[in-house]
């Protein structure tokens, strides 16, 4: 049984939707769990005006009955409130709201909105590359499928893979390591349950109240100048077996699975596991985790980030990724206008200035479907208790070893 979902839906648009399909049956899920996961990707300072429309939770319209799974399709849905003010110009048939020439403004939330004809792609954003390659003559066309927006909707999904992963006492953990060139510079020596207290006490999911402090000043510092800054992010986990993922083939490669579910996000520009491009530098001896026995195998270093040969090797995941800056500027770059093909500089009505807390939420969740994925496809069963017997019968075994 395999694992897949996807999503559908526009940023202004009615809702974001799902199937996923492949969770197994007898899953105890809650509510109050994946409407805690989009909380937590709301969150973080540096965020602009829309995060305070939105309200994200998950309406369940199918493959959940009394609190647990069916094994069918799960079908999840999130509203835009803020489509609302778009309604006529995110109208599936209407006129596409080109008569409406003036600036809309509702009363409801003071949202400026500009003209529904967009013709001023941004650098940085899918503007030009969408609208040339789907010939649209409006980039709304382009932009609101681009849009972070549906990471919401991954979140969603990754609160359900998540829950099926604490089943096994699996955890996945992100945190954020850098905005801008504010990075966390003493040397992480926690377990993972601190890590998460620390981290969802911050403003930005950084664990050191100094750092966050600096961050912060970073981040008015960069508003007030109408830019915009990016950062890094890092995922962990915590007690995987070894054997995740396989060396046989290149695309069942674990490493390459959860770099790729990390480039997915928008804005994420670079990924590393373990040592990453540092690994590069080193000599072979300053870089290989020696392997020691005492009852069990083990190491004292985890250089590789959890994974060798693509596989899991018993050490917890640890993956990094960077992310750039938001391309909507206040202060705006250089562009030319699709239509005229004269050199404008876009004013911009709302933006984030930074977004690296939530996109490390949204880190978490594509790495949780991925491990819950790769999980599936080895211990593999109908329903959560086959799954289990599956699980302890291969534990067992790696055990007697
Ligand atoms: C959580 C999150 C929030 C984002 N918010 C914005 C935003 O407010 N404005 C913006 O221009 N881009 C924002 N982005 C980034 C764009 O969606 C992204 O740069 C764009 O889709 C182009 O894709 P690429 O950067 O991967 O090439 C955000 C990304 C994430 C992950
Ligand atoms: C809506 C979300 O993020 C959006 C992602 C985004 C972009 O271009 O990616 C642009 C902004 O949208 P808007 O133009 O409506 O303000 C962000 O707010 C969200 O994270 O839920």
């Amino acid at each position: 049984m395999k694992m897949r979902y996807l999503t559908a839906g526009e940023s202004h648009g009615k809702a974001i939707t799902t199937i996923l399909e492949g969770i197994p049956a007898n899953l105890e899920i809650s509510k109050e769990d994946i409407d805690r996961e989009l909380a937590r990707r709301q969150g973080g300072y540096g965020r602009g005006g829309r995060m305070k429309i939105e309200t994200d939770q998950a309406n369940v319209l199918s493959g959940i009955r009394g609190g647990k799974t069916l094994g069918s399709p799960i079908t999840l849905q999130i509203e835009n409130r803020d489509w609302i003010n778009w309604e006529e110009v995110m109208d599936p048939f209407g006129d596409s709201g080109y008569s409406q020439e003036e600036l809309v403004i509702k009363k409801e939330t003071k949202i400026k909105h500009v003209k529904p004809k967009v013709t001023k792609p941004r650098p940085g954003h899918a503007d030009l590359a969408g609208s040339l390659k789907y010939n649209h003559e409006d980039i709304r066309n382009i932009l609101e499928r681009a849009s972070a927006r549906e990471t919401a909707m991954r979140v969603a999904v990754g609160a359900i893979a998540k829950t099926f992963l604490k089943n096994f006492g699996i955890e996945v953990a992100g945190h954020v390591l850098q905005v801008g060139t504010v990075a966390l510079d003493k040397k992480l020596d926690m377990e993972l349950e601190e890590l998460k207290v620390k981290s969802e006490g911050s403003p930005l999911r950084c664990v050191d109240e100094e750092t966050t402090k600096e961050m912060i000043k970073e981040i008015d510092r960069c508003k007030e100048a109408g830019d915009s800054l990016g950062g890094i992010f890092e995922i962990r986990t915590t007690n995987l077996p070894v054997g995740l993922g396989s060396h046989v083939q290149w695309d069942r490669k674990l490493d390459a699975r959860l770099t790729m579910a990390l480039m997915s996000i928008q804005a994420i520009k670079g990924v590393e596991v373990g040592l990453g491009m540092e690994a590069g530098k080193r000599w072979g001896s300053k870089v290989h985790d020696e392997i020691f026995y005492d009852d069990k195998f083990y190491r004292t270093t985890n250089n590789a980030g959890g994974i060798e040969g693509g596989m899991t090797n018993g050490e917890p995941i640890i993956l990094r990724a960077a992310m750039k800056p938001i391309p909507t500027l206040y202060q705006p770059l250089s562009s030319v206008d699709l239509e005229t093909k004269e050199k404008f500089k876009a004013s911009v009505e709302r933006s984030d200035v930074t977004a690296v807390p939530a996109a490390s939420v949204v880190g978490e969740a594509v790495v949780a479907f991925e491990l819950a994925k790769t999980f599936l496809e080895k211990f593999g069963g109908d329903s959560m208790e086959e799954i289990k017997a599956n699980y302890e019968n291969y534990l067992a075994m790696v055990k007697e070893r």
